[in-house]
Order: structure tokens, then sequence, then C-alpha cells
């Protein structure tokens, strides 16, 4: 065996973890980053880049079916599925070098490429490395939910981590869960000639402000996505191209390929906790605010805490814990000003309250401000009008918004911008845009809050009028 002794021992290296390592390494500690699998984690190499560079091929198959309203005529897209596939592992490769061993060893971080378990309440054993470290940060993401259906076992199926390696276009793609995994393959693989089902046990989109959910899932439903609510699967059964789900409704559907996008779990398996005496919660780590779990010098960040699982956020834990296992500054995880985004056509996303929350949260206090995109030109240019702005307003503060839409994604980050600062719907009022953009939407729904006050008031009338009486 041989004992490694460093400030900062980093388990997993995807997200959350690479974040961390970097950022101690470049301030000077002394890093060991373990990594059982794939360098980048799940977001690289299962998650976030393969699934965009999937909808960016289903987009450009899509453009091209329905383009005669911009007077070019429509063709049938003649999609080679394993050239898609090609594509996404070229956007992978483009990528990699970012997250690879070379650029953090070039960081001076040691890297065990092991799956790292826990011997004592500081000791970690990688391989044939015992590392003793004064921090610890668990860092080991979530892993595809396999839920108990009858015959899952024996009957063929995809996750997240074998769909993107699929050579051959399913001709009839069954999908259990429509979360938003379920929602972004469901669209991408209608828009590549595939067939698609997905069988949801709730409400699809169940997360998101229902209003906005079913923007997107009308627009699923108008490019022929089969979409079942309701319908809890309980049993499959089939072999590779003829599968069968069977719900505890009764309803049965077939499909050639089964793809499970039914929740995560978190990786916590291979680490022997107790052996640290760290704690968990039914859905991961226990941690504190502070992301410290039970045992003070071991944290856990990103999707393995149980809490928000994406990108983003495993990056924004990174640097709570920065803050506090470098400097020992008090740090603590906020989720407020956290948001997300769902990568359909049209998206949808979201930070803070949504309208349901907030209104049991601040009751006659809220306001709700609202802009349609059908009245913004740049949306009417390119023709992509369907969906709204919707923002939670509480004493002149925003304190959430839902936005679903074309590039609803790029227009949540000016929300998240004032939430984390606590700005005024007046100072997102004073902002010029360019016109004509998408993002005009985003000042134009601060003019929908101010407009009531300025236009329906009887005083700013009666100001006017009589200003207008003395001015020359
Ligand atoms: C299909 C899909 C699409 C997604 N799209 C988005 C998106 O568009 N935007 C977004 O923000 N999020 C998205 N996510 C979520 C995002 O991928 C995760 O939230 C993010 O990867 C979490 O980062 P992490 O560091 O916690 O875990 P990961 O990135 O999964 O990294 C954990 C790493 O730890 C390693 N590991 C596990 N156990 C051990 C051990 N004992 N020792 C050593 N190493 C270990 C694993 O091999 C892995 O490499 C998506 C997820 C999926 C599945
Ligand atoms: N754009 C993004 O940021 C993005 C994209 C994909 C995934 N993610 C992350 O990955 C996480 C996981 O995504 P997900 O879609 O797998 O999970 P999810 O938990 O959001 O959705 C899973 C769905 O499967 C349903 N389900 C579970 N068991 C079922 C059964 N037996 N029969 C029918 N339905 C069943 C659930 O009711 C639920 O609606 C997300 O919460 C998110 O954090 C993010």
């Amino acid at each position: 065996m041989k004992e490694l002794k460093t400030d900062l021992l980093v388990i997993g290296a995807g997200s959350g973890g690479l974040s961390v390592a970097a950022g101690a390494s470049q301030m000077g500690a002394d890093v060991v980053l373990l990594e059982g699998h794939k360098m980048g984690g799940d977001c690289l190499n299962f998650g976030c880049v393969p699934s965009k560079a999937l909808i960016a091929s289903g987009k450009a198959a899509h453009a091209q079916a329905h383009s005669v309203r911009f007077g070019v005529a429509d063709t049938i897209p003649q999609v080679d599925y394993a050239a898609v596939k090609d594509h996404v592992h070229d956007v992978i490769a483009q990528i990699e070098p970012m997250d690879s061993q070379q650029r953090f060893e070039a960081f001076g971080v040691k890297v065990i490429r092991e799956y790292g378990t826990f011997i004592s309440p500081e000791k970690v054993q990688a391989g044939d490395h015992v590392i003793c470290a004064r921090r610890i940060v668990i860092a080991t993401g979530s892993s595809p939910l396999v839920p108990p259906i009858s015959g899952l076992d024996t009957v063929p199926n995809y996750t997240n981590e074998t769909i993107f390696d699929l050579r051959e276009r399913p001709d009839h793609l069954l999908i259990i869960g429509g979360g938003p995994i379920g929602m972004e393959m469901a669209q991408a693989h209608i828009r590549l000639g595939s067939r698609v089902t997905v069988v949801e046990g709730l409400k699809a989109l169940g997360k998101d402000d229902p209003e906005a959910a079913s923007v997107v899932l009308d627009t699923l439903r108008s490019e022929g996505v089969d979409i079942r609510e309701n319908a809890m699967i309980a049993q499959v059964r089939g072999t590779e191209g003829a599968v069968e789900v069977v719900a505890e409704n009764g309803e049965t559907h077939r499909g050639s390929h089964l793809l499970i996008a039914a929740g995560r779990k978190a990786n916590i398996e291979r680490l022997n906790l107790e052996a640290a005496g760290i704690e968990r919660t039914k859905t991961g780590i226990m941690t504190d605010d502070a992301l410290r779990t039970t045992n003070r010098r071991v944290y856990a960040i990103g999707d393995v805490a149980g809490g928000l699982q994406f990108t983003h956020v495993a990056g924004y834990h990174a640097g709570v814990i920065i803050r506090s296992a470098l400097f020992g500054l008090p740090s603590r995880a906020k989720t407020e000003h956290i948001p997300w985004a769902t990568y359909t056509d049209p998206e949808l996303a979201q930070v803070g309250l949504t309208e349901a929350q907030a209104r049991e949260a601040h009751g006659k206090k809220l306001e709700i401000a609202r802009f349609d995109y059908l009245h913004n030109d740049r949306a009417i240019a390119e023709r992509k009008t369907k969906g709204f702005v919707k923002v939670m307003v509480v004493k002149g503060r925003p304190v959430g918004a839902t936005i679903v839409g074309h590039q609803a994604g790029e227009l949540i980050n000016l929300w998240s911008l004032a939430l984390a600062n606590n700005l005024k719907m007046g100072q997102i009022a004073a902002m010029v845009s360019p016109y004509p953009t998408i993002g005009e939407l985003n000042k134009r729904v601060a003019g929908a809050y101010f407009s009531p006050r300025l236009f329906e008031n009887q005083t700013v009338k009666r100001v006017v009028r009589f200003v207008q009486r003395w001015i020359p």
C-alpha cells in the first residue's frame, strides 16, 4: 500500500469534483483527485453534453422539415442516425480536454484512476493507495435510478449511460419517465425520425410550473410524441426490438427500444460511509447548509448531496466549499437563486419560486408580471411566438421567474442575477435592450409590472395635466 498525505482529497472527477480540484490546486492547496470511471463524470460523458448535441441534431432535422413558412421549401430530412452519434461523440471529444487527467496534472493535482472507499474517518483507500487528508470532498454524483419494475432485469433497456452509444435508430422508442431526461430525449428522437411514446407515472415535467410545462407538452404532442400520464409502469416484457410496458392502470404500450429515465440515485455504494461516520438521507448524503457531512472534515457536493441535480449546482457547491475548506471562512449554500432549464423546443426555465410556491409563501403581497412571446418582434420574425415570461414580484422585487419559449434558458440568466443580488424590478426596467432581441422580453415584463402603476394611475394623469398647463 502506498500512503499519501494531502490537504484536500476529492472523490469523483465530474462537474463538482473537477471544479473543486481546479480551484483548490490553483490556489496553492495540495490536492488528490480520485476517479473510478471517466474523467468529466456524467455531464460530459452521459448527460448534459451528449443530450444537448443530440438535441442540436434533432433541431437541424426539424428545421429542414419546417422551412416553408420562411419561403424555403420543406424537405424530408435524411437522418443518418449513426452519423448523428458521431456528431455527439465529436462534441464530447472537443470538450474532453478541459476535464482531462493531463490538464489536472498540469495544475499539480495528483489524479488516481480508482474508486475510493473510506477505511476510517480521515482515510480513503483507492486501489493500492491510502490517502490521509485534512479535508475530503465527496463528489461522486448519481446514476440512473432503475425502479423496481417486474421484468426489467430480463428485458433489454437503455439508460442515459448507454443510449448515446446506440447507433441504429430506434424504430419506436418507449421512454419510462416524463422528467427532463425523458422529454429532451423524446423530442430529439421524434425529430430524428423515431416514433416515441413517453409513459409517466404521475405528471410529465411535474417539477415545473404546470402552465409552462403544458406549453412544452402540447408542442411535443403536436410533433407526434405520445405522452401518457398517470401511468406508473409496473411490468415490462419482451425482447430486443419488441418491448412492452404495462402500467398499474392496465394500459400497455409497445415499442422497439426501451429507455429508462425514471430519476436518479446517489452514488454512495462504493464509499463505505459507515467507516467514516457519514450519515445518509433518502436521496443522498446528509449535509448542513455549509455542505459538511456528519463527519466534520468531509463535505458532499453536487448530485450525491441529494438536492437539486444540475451541473451548475455542482459548480456552485464547489465555490461554497472552497471558501470554507481552504480559507476557513463561513460559507452557506443557498437554493433560492439556482435556475434550471429543460432544453426542449420551446425551452422551459425556472429560478426562485414558481407562481404556486410564491402564492403560498406571500399570499396577497404577490404580484405577477407577465409578457407573451407573441408581442416580441424578434420572436415574430423568427416565428417563435409560443411562450411567455412570468415574474413573481413581492414589494417591487422578483422572487421567482418562469419562462417557456425560444431561448428560455438564456433569458433566465437575468432573473438569476436579479435574485442573487436582490435587485428591484425598477433596475430591470432601467436596462436598455437592443432591438430586436428575444432578450427584450425581460425588459418588457418589467415594463408590464410598472405599466398599470403609470398608465392606470389617476394621480399620474392629474400631475401630467397640471405640469403640461404650466410648462412653456
Ligand atoms: C441525460 C442527462 C442530461 C443532463 N442535462 C443537464 C443539463 O442540461 N444541465 C445541467 O445543469 N445538468 C444536466 N444534467 C445533470 C448533470 O449531469 C449532473 O447534475 C452533474 O453531472 C452532477 O455533477 P457531479 O459532480 O455531482 O457528478 P458527476 O458529474 O456524475 O461526477 C461524479 C463522478 O464520480 C465518479 N465516482 C463515483 N463514485 C466514485 C468513487 N467511489 N470513487 C471515485 N470516483 C467515483 C463517477 O465515475 C463520476 O465520474 C443531466 C443529467 C443527465 C443524466
Ligand atoms: N436540462 C437539464 O438541466 C437536465 C436534463 C436532464 C436531466 N437533468 C437532471 O437529471 C435529473 C433526473 O432527470 P429524470 O428525468 O431522470 O428524473 P425526474 O425525477 O425529474 O423524472 C423522472 C420521472 O419518472 C417518473 N417515473 C418514475 N418511475 C416510474 C415508473 N415506474 N413508471 C412511470 N414513470 C415513472 C417519475 O414520476 C418522474 O416524473 C433531473 O432532475 C435533473 O436534475 C437535467
